[in-house]
């Protein structure tokens, strides 16, 4: 089990319970792996699309998230919002880091490699919350649940509400080994 308490006011925006599911995970069984690849294959023909979908959502219901990024911060229309160069780039390295967890979901090594670099350049250099990576999570199921739903069936999104709790549980203990939120600055 892992946690991540809110330090933010962020609340207000948030159904409460609504992501608590990602609080808790367990390794996947093989079943799940291949659920989890198969459905994938078919988001990531439409790479670009599915991940601006998912920013653009995450970003409109949950406003503060935007604080980290300079270029948008103070962008409320989603037409608009869609058009950033900063939230399409970053769309991109979040559609192409969950490509390669999904393509090495048999080499716990790399999952754990990659994880353990996307926690630490988040805590250190982009100093973002670690409560932002559960909600973007719950907002990745509601939006491919959304887009996909012949894909996305009860199933499979229980494999993928799985593999984004060990994505949140990972990342939030990169974040406590680091010890956020009391980071020295020496570190960035
Ligand atoms: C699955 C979750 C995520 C993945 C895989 C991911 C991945 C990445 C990668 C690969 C980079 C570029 C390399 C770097 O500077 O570290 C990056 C940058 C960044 N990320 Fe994320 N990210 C995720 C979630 C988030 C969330 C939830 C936020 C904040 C709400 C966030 C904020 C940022 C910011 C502010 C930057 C720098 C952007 C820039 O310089 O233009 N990320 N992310």
């Amino acid at each position: 089990m892992c946690s991540s308490r809110s330090t933010l006011g962020f609340q207000m925006e948030r159904k409460q319970g609504e992501v608590d599911h990602l609080e808790r995970s367990r390794p996947l069984t093989d079943k799940e792996r291949v659920m989890i690849q198969d459905s994938w294959a078919k988001v990531y023909q439409n790479c670009d699309d599915a991940g601006v979908a998912i920013l653009v959502r995450l970003f409109v219901n949950f406003p503060s998230s935007k604080q980290y990024f300079s270029q948008f911060k103070h962008i409320e229309d989603a037409e608009e919002l869609e058009k950033s160069s900063q939230l399409r780039k970053h769309a991109r390295r979040v559609m192409n880091a969950i490509n390669t967890l999904v393509e090495s979901l048999d080499n716990s090594d790399k999952v754990s490699s990659v994880l353990n670099a996307v926690g630490k350049a988040h805590a250190i250099r982009h100093k973002v919350d670690p409560v932002y990576f559960k909600i973007l999570s719950g907002v990745i199921l509601e939006v491919l649940g959304e887009a996909y739903p012949q894909v996305m069936t009860a199933e499979v999104a229980s494999a993928w509400t799985n593999l984004l709790a060990i994505l949140c549980c990972s990342i939030n203990a990169v974040y406590e080994e680091l010890g956020w939120p009391h980071l020295s600055n020496s570190t960035s």
